[in-house]
């Protein structure tokens, strides 16, 4: 027994050798004109930063912030065991210029191969002719007159429905979670829009997505995932199977009901028949493109489906937990939209108030709100890009083929440099002009939509959402926290507020439920 321990542990370090040759000491260094790269903080022998990156994310977030006030907009190079040789950009300069050379900096086999059991070949991991194609079927999915019809017909169908499920809380004085009350808005919708399908929020897919996503942002930090999965890894594999079986679902349910609703000559234009049109509008693109490769429908569908339902409901979750602490951004919520939907104060009637602001008109301040949001609470925190080729930053630094660049907008967000010294602030105003319009900041500035060719497809649909329910909601109600403390994010590829927002609800002073 002992000599088997003896040798037991004779082979972890001959293994624990050949990973730090393999994977440190041969991480080649990094230089600007020729110097190596600062390294940040805490930087350890042999694993580099790799301890940092298995620390819980809020922490990581912290790090990324410190090194940002430290190195301010200087690439520094950062080492982590089992991943090629790294920097750290906070110039809005290089940035643009990773997105300007999208040849260049693709998504890479290392964001691939770590995220490939969740995502497939789904455009958010693909570069090419899959992705190009899939862009495609998106953008004829997202035109102007869909979006029409979301804010028109689909968001005020599912919006009314949250409304009614909140009155019914006004009056017991129960806790809402309004996380889930956003995540059940933008699944209902994204589901019957793209998918002509029921989706919820408490579905065993979304469940089963929620674990798994957290379960491949877990790879990103551990360097020996693909160890550790081994024996602990059992309920992350149940989620994949869950996802993939209800991906199939999704095309299944779309073979079986071809186009059936989208005949021009189908009479009357109704909101119900307008919305029926749209509806699957996404899946039988996906279906006419890729009709031979059911699998491949099923990634793309699910990709979307992610990308589009999970970051809104996020943003609105965590714009609600600011509002709760800023009551003079609420008021003034509430005035754009009452002077908007031109509905005196006083005399605002409950019908006059929902027939107003479930349209979609011009909010220039709730949309500053939502911006200055996503500055805090960007719900894709961290991005990664591989180098296909060695190129040079415009500030000098050097990267070899197969590098690996981070950029952590959360702390870019945060920068002072970039945002002044109150950029920890939450404040709405710095988005508007002193004539109350609005600032436009370019995509390597403000980061959270990505930027060049692989810009979010859904920003225009998550803005059109976003400004539509915060209005409606801070006009209609009053949220109390039901909690104590700080808010944080739990572990996911995107920013799922941990715990969820648990509130007391009361109707606002302009809002009688019936
Ligand atoms: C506040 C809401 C949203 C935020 C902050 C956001 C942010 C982003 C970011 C950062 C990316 C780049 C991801 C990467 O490649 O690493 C992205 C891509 C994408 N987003 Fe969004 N997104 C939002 C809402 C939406 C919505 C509503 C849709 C609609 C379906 C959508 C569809 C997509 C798609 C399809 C891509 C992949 C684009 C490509 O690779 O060409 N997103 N989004």
């Amino acid at each position: 027994m002992a000599l088997l321990e003896g040798s037991g542990l004779a082979w972890l370090g001959l293994l624990g050798v050949i990973f730090c040759y393999r994977f440190v000491l041969r991480t080649p260094t990094i230089r600007r004109n020729g110097v190596p790269l600062r390294k940040p903080p805490n930087t350890l022998p042999i694993v580099g930063n790799g301890v940092l990156f298995l620390q819980a994310r809020q922490k990581l977030f912290s790090w990324f912030v410190k090194c940002e006030k430290q190195f301010g907009l200087e690439t520094f190079q950062i080492s982590v065991p089992t991943l090629p040789p790294g920097v750290v950009i906070n110039d809005p300069k290089n940035l643009e210029y990773v997105f300007k050379n999208e040849g260049i900096f693709g998504k890479g086999d290392f964001f691939k191969r770590l995220s490939r059991d969740l995502f497939g070949n789904g455009i958010i991991n693909v570069d090419g002719e899959l992705w190009k194609a899939q862009r495609k079927a998106g953008l004829a999915f997202l035109n102007a007159s869909n979006l029409r019809v979301l804010t028109d017909v689909a968001l005020p169908r599912y919006l009314g429905q949250a409304i009614k499920h909140l009155n019914g809380k006004t009056r017991d004085g129960n806790v809402v979670d309004l996380q889930m009350i956003f995540h059940e808005i933008t699944s209902q919708l994204m589901g019957k829009m793209a998918y002509d399908m029921e989706m919820h929020a408490d579905d065993d897919f979304t469940v089963a997505f929620d674990y798994a996503s957290g379960a491949t942002t877990e790879r990103f930090q551990n360097p020996l995932w693909f160890v550790t999965e081994l024996f602990t890894g059992s309920q992350f594999r149940k989620a994949l199977k869950t996802i993939r079986v209800f991906g199939l679902r999704i095309v299944d349910n779309a073979a079986r009901t071809p186009d059936k609703n989208r005949d021009p000559s189908s009479g009357s234009y109704s909101n119900s028949n307008r919305l029926d049109e749209v509806s699957g509008s996404l899946i039988q693109s996906l279906l006419e493109v890729f009709a031979d490769d059911q699998k491949l429908v099923s990634d793309a569908a699910l990709n979307y489906l992610s990308a589009g339902r999970d970051t809104v409901a996020q943003a609105l979750t965590w714009c609600t937990y600011l509002l709760m602490q800023h009551g003079l951004v609420v008021n003034k919520i509430r005035e754009e939209a009452i002077a908007a939907s031109g509905i005196n104060l006083r005399i605002g009637t409950k019908d006059e108030i929902n027939s107003a602001v479930f349209t979609p008109i011009s909010l220039p301040y709730t949309t500053a709100t939502f911006y200055e949001t996503l500055r805090l609470y960007p719900p894709i925190p961290f991005e990664i890009k591989q180098c296909e080729k060695a190129t040079t930053l415009p500030d000098g630094t050097f990267l070899p083929e197969k590098s690996i660049v981070f950029w952590c907008t959360w702390a870019m967000n945060r920068s002072r440099i970039c945002w002044g010294d109150d950029a920890d602030s939450f404040r709405p105003e710095r988005w508007l002009t002193e004539d109350g319009k609005l600032i436009t900041k370019s995509a390597a500035e403000f980061p959270v939509f990505n930027g060049g060719p692989r810009l979010c497809l859904g920003k225009r649909m998550a803005e059109l959402l976003a400004v539509q329910v915060i209005a409606t909601m801070v006009l209609l109600f009053e949220f109390t926290p039901a909690y104590r403390g700080e808010r944080v994010s739990k572990s996911s590829l995107t920013l799922p507020m941990e715990g969820g927002l648990p509130c007391f609800v009361k109707p606002s002073q302009y809002h009688t439920p019936s």
